[in-house]
């Protein structure tokens, strides 16, 4: 049976990781087979023409499920009625830059945009921050939403959570398939911590499989320095992984996370883990009803609590940074 249509809005869909995204949106990757969607698209002036010629291009696919396509540089208008809000919109990073170095470009971009959800979004919204720094706009996005709870906020760690199974996957020659219970704690930053300290390879426990001198030495950074290394590789940041990172963490949000022990995302702490509450952190979270919920009970080493204490302290210091700029 048809589901009720959803309106999806994607924010910088001129961009290219909009583009991207659109077209396995339209195809239904987020909602599934039986449920139209509507698609909102919200650019700045500059940005219009392209966010247009996808919508051209939306309509010349002729998606079963595609009911319409607006584009707009109004956030109001763009965000009216959501269900959904993906925040791409922000300046990439270039090589030799870190995510943070783009505080001061990007972060005022998610106050006003928090507001307009509040105003128009619709009552179940659920955000998506992808644009970086990825959870230090979502906290600010957050704050700016007046009457939306800060459990329908999130930052995406989901890239970050994907490049670690796949690449524990191809360390050991197994189907990614076969990868569960990696967890990606902290910032999605160079100090983000990839924890396979729970994971397991076919059920069997990764660290029995992997010694732990390739852990911390070769697997960390790689998975911390991968969005570098794409920069590096390509000449520009990643897209296609990112899109479909991102359309990974809204699917699961919206359908449950059944079948895995959890996955990862940044969201709001409720202090959960030592991490001061309000931060817009990564966890192990489930979706449950429509919610996430942070998975509790994991026991944490000496390493890896250093990690993830080096980690939030650098989203406090992103906290503060925000501050002083008077966004927050
Ligand atoms: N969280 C994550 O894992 C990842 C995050 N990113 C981040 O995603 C963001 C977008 O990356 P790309 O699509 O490659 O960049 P892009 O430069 O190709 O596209 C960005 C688009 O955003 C638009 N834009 C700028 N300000 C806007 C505003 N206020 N409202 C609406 N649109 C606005 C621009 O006109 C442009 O079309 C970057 O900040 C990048 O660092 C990228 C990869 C992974
Ligand atoms: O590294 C970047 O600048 C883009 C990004 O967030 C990623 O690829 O994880």
């Amino acid at each position: 049976m048809s589901q009720p249509p959803r309106t999806i809005t994607v924010t910088g869909a001129g961009g290219q990781i909009g583009y991207a995204l659109l077209f396995r949106i339209a195809s239904g990757a987020i909602y599934g087979q039986d449920t139209p969607v509507s698609l909102r698209l919200l650019e700045i002036p500059a940005g219009l023409r392209s966010a247009e010629g996808a919508a051209l291009e939306l309509t010349d696919c002729a998606f079963p499920l595609l009911r319409s396509v607006e584009v707009s540089d109004d956030a109001d208008t763009a965000f009216a009625g959501a269900d959904a809000a993906l925040l791409v919109g922000a300046r990439p990073r270039s090589a030799g830059m870190e995510r943070g170095d783009l505080l001061e470009a990007n972060a005022a971009i998610f106050g006003p945009q928090g507001a307009a959800i509040a105003r128009s979004a619709g009552p179940d919204v659920r955000v998506v921050v992808v644009g970086n720094p990825a959870n230090t706009n979502a906290l600010i996005a957050a704050a700016h939403a007046d009457g939306v709870p800060p459990g329908r906020f999130s930052a995406m760690t989901r890239l970050d959570h994907n490049r670690a199974s796949g690449i524990l996957a191809a360390h050991l020659a197994v189907p990614v398939s076969d990868i569960d219970g990696v967890t990606i704690w902290g910032n999605h930053s160079a100090t983000q911590y990839p924890d396979i300290t729970r994971a397991t390879v076919g059920g069997a426990s990764a660290i029995d499989l992997v010694d732990a001198e390739w852990i911390r030495e070769r697997f960390i950074p790689r998975v911390a320095g991968r969005g570098a290394e794409i920069i590096s590789v390509r000449g520009s940041s990643s897209v296609g992984s990112a899109a479909s990172a991102a359309i990974d963490h809204l699917h699961d949000w919206v359908d449950g996370t059944p079948g895995t022990s959890w996955t990862s995302a940044a969201i709001v702490s409720d202090g959960s883990y030592g991490v001061p509450e309000g931060l817009v952190s990564s966890f192990p979270v489930r979706s449950v009803d429509g919610e996430w919920r942070i998975v509790d009970g994991i026991e944490l080493d000496e390493f890896s609590r250093a990690r993830i204490d080096a980690s939030v302290a650098e989203l406090i210091d992103e906290r503060e940074q925000t501050r002083s700029l008077g966004l927050l």
